[in-house]
């Protein structure tokens, strides 16, 4: 197959690994910075051009856009899927992804289990809105947030609101969401491809930290799922058109929650952490779903 990686970066730990992963399954790969293509948009033969190149005939494209890039790469995926590649993710499913308030509104929809969310831009009820989601302890996040920056713990209904007030100060979006105390600072990194987890682990907040994210601290490890985690995540990158997705769970009295669903997840952390080859399940699936004459998406725009 000819495959094409649309990374920013082809030393990128998840680039290396995915190349790596499609030569020794003897693919003709190319590592493409989306960011640095141009495209012919017409209906006859569409293409796009890199580095004085016309990129043609690609069976299979594997998107690693990130989030500050998804307006263009999404465009470039798409380009792609016009000219006939099957895509690990659709440009579609990507964008979808991205709106974290959109994630959990199409996930509820779903009946997939998620904390208890209010979302506000400029309320002047914030005692009902702290009121709506089972009152403090809260979560406030910001819309925009990453690597748990932006996400803070109100412990009590005054400090949720001062926190509020701050935020609806700055203009900004939030989310107020019911506190999983009982997930104790961990949570549960979940790797789809296809309809199956490929490998999980557990992310735990550093001391006296509710936040698991690795970039504030937090330690990795093995674990287990139960079935029912297993089905949970692949409900929700199913939900949200995900081919390829990090889902991450929190563990609550009640059975798993989905606290958010990533479209480029990383491989460092999972491959290291579980010993698992992600990156050659990945070009697997791509192998079973994206052989020549068998790309059959038909995506609505
Ligand atoms: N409702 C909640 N209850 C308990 N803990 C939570 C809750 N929401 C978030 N956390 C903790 O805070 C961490 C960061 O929250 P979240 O993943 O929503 O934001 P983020 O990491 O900034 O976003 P991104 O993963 O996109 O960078 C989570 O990994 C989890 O450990
Ligand atoms: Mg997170
Ligand atoms: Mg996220």
């Amino acid at each position: 197959m000819k495959i094409a990686i649309l990374s920013q970066d082809p030393k990128l730990y998840s680039t290396r690994r995915l190349r790596e992963a499609a030569e020794n399954r003897h693919h003709d790969v190319q590592v493409i910075n989306f960011m640095r293509c141009y495209m012919n948009i017409t209906s006859h033969q569409p293409f796009v051009i890199y580095q004085g190149q016309r990129l043609e005939n690609f069976d299979a494209i594997i998107p690693r856009i990130g989030a500050s890039a998804t307006f263009y790469g999404t465009a470039v995926v798409r380009q792609f899927e016009v000219m006939g590649g099957f895509s690990a993710n659709t440009s579609q499913a990507i964008s979808r992804s991205r709106d974290k308030l959109r994630s959990l509104q199409i996930l509820a929809r779903k009946g997939i289990g998620l904390p208890v969310t209010g979302f506000a831009h400029a309320t002047q009820d914030i005692d009902g809105l702290i009121e709506t989601v089972g009152g403090a302890p809260v979560v406030i996040k910001l819309l925009e947030g990453t690597q748990g920056i932006g996400v803070v713990l109100a412990e009590t209904h005054q400090a949720a609101k001062s926190v509020i007030e701050a935020f609806r100060g700055l203009d900004a979006n939030i989310l107020v969401q019911e506190y999983i105390a009982e997930a104790k600072g961990t949570d549960i990194r979940c790797f789809v491809v296809g309809e199956k987890v490929v490998a999980a682990m557990k992310r735990q907040g550093a001391e006296g930290e509710f936040r698991s994210n690795l970039h504030r601290g937090g330690k990795a490890d093995k674990v287990r799922l139960t079935p029912e985690e297993r089905s949970t995540a692949v409900r929700a990158a199913k939900a949200m058109g995900l081919r390829v997705a990090g889902v991450d769970l929190l563990r609550s009295n009640h059975g798993p929650l989905v606290m958010e669903i990533n479209s480029s997840p990383g491989l460092e952390g999972i491959e290291k952490t579980t010993g698992v080859d992600v990156a050659g399940k990945i070009i697997e699936y791509l192998e079973k779903n994206a052989a020549p004459g068998k790309t059959t998406d038909r995506i609505q725009y």
